[in-house]
């Protein structure tokens, strides 16, 4: 049986998404089909699939429920390959601009709303220029070995884990990182028992001005390839830096991706320190297409 799926493509840094509603959670796909609709010559093409869905209408959104009542909208988020992910940083930003376009939500600058997602109920703040998300608690998890392509010999990295999991690598300058060769996946050791994304990541020069840390990145995505950005990607990249930094190292940092810019920052929490997001939501185009 065929399906036809009414469709916007959104992006934010570049880090780009196939959306689509289907607020009774009538249009279940599976990851062949995510992953057709994902592929850039023969579908759509994005490097994740975005559904919206209320909660109350798939079994994953009892958890979000139970953990805040409010959480009406849930993030179904699927990488390239039509695997499911925890959490997607830039995603949620853009699944907050689908929402509002489609009419299924009403938020003014300033204002915030819980998403729920697989990785647990997030905040996202409507901005002037697009949205921050509070990505919650954080966890630097460990010390791992990392090899890739055009790297002379493996490096040491940092796991992260901002309800999806991150290895951040650093390299010496920007010949290093732009010589990358990330075609392939980078091979992470020991193996993390999920899979993990890698941001391979340079200071800028110099790392602190005016308060703000500065990083390049460029990051092979788990389950999509190398993207042009990762918002949860940036969020541990700049938490990596900051704990290899030390004491006095900022809170607020700038990441830049290949595809533009996103800003970090660490805040108190009642529950503790959380990590936010905040960067551009772009919607692109409609369309049809039949599965
Ligand atoms: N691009 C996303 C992360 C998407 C999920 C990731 N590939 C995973 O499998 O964890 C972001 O902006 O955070």
């Amino acid at each position: 049986m065929s399906i036809e799926i009414a469709f916007t493509k959104g992006h934010g840094t570049g880090n780009d998404f196939v959306l689509f509603a289907d607020p009774d959670g009538e249009i279940e796909l599976d990851a062949a089909q995510l992953a057709a609709l994902a592929d850039r010559r023969f579908g759509v093409g994005g490097d994740g699939v975005i559904r919206a869905v209320r909660s109350a209408r798939l079994a994953e959104g009892a958890a979000a429920l139970a953990e805040d009542p409010d959480a009406e909208w849930f993030m179904d988020y699927h990488n390239a390959d039509g695997s499911p992910a925890e959490m997607c940083g830039n995603g949620i930003r853009v699944y907050g601009a689908f929402l509002l376009a489609e009419g299924l939500l009403e938020l003014g600058v300033g204002e915030t709303v819980p998403i729920g997602t697989r990785g647990g109920v997030r905040l996202l703040t409507r901005t002037a220029d697009g949205f921050e998300a509070d990505l919650g608690p954080f966890v630097i998890a460990g010390d791992a070995m990392v090899s890739a392509r055009r790297l002379d010999v493996d490096r040491p990295g940092l796991a992260v884990g901002v309800g999806n999991p991150h290895v951040v690598v650093a390299l010496a300058d920007d010949a290093e990182l732009d010589a990358l060769d990330l075609s392939d996946a980078p091979v992470v050791s020991p193996t993390p028992p999920h899979g993990a994304n890698v941001e391979f990541v340079v200071p800028a020069e110099p790392l602190v001005a005016g308060g703000v840390g500065r990083i390049r990145m460029r990051v092979h995505e788990r389950g999509s390839g190398e993207t042009l950005s990762c918002g949860t990607g940036a969020a541990a990249a700049a938490l990596a830096t900051r704990s290899w930094a030390g004491d006095g190292a900022p809170d607020a940092w700038r990441v830049e991706v290949p595809g533009g810019v996103v800003g970090v920052r660490v805040a108190e929490t009642a529950d503790g320190p959380h990590v936010l997001l905040s960067g551009p939501a772009e919607l692109v185009f409609d369309g049809a297409l039949e599965l």
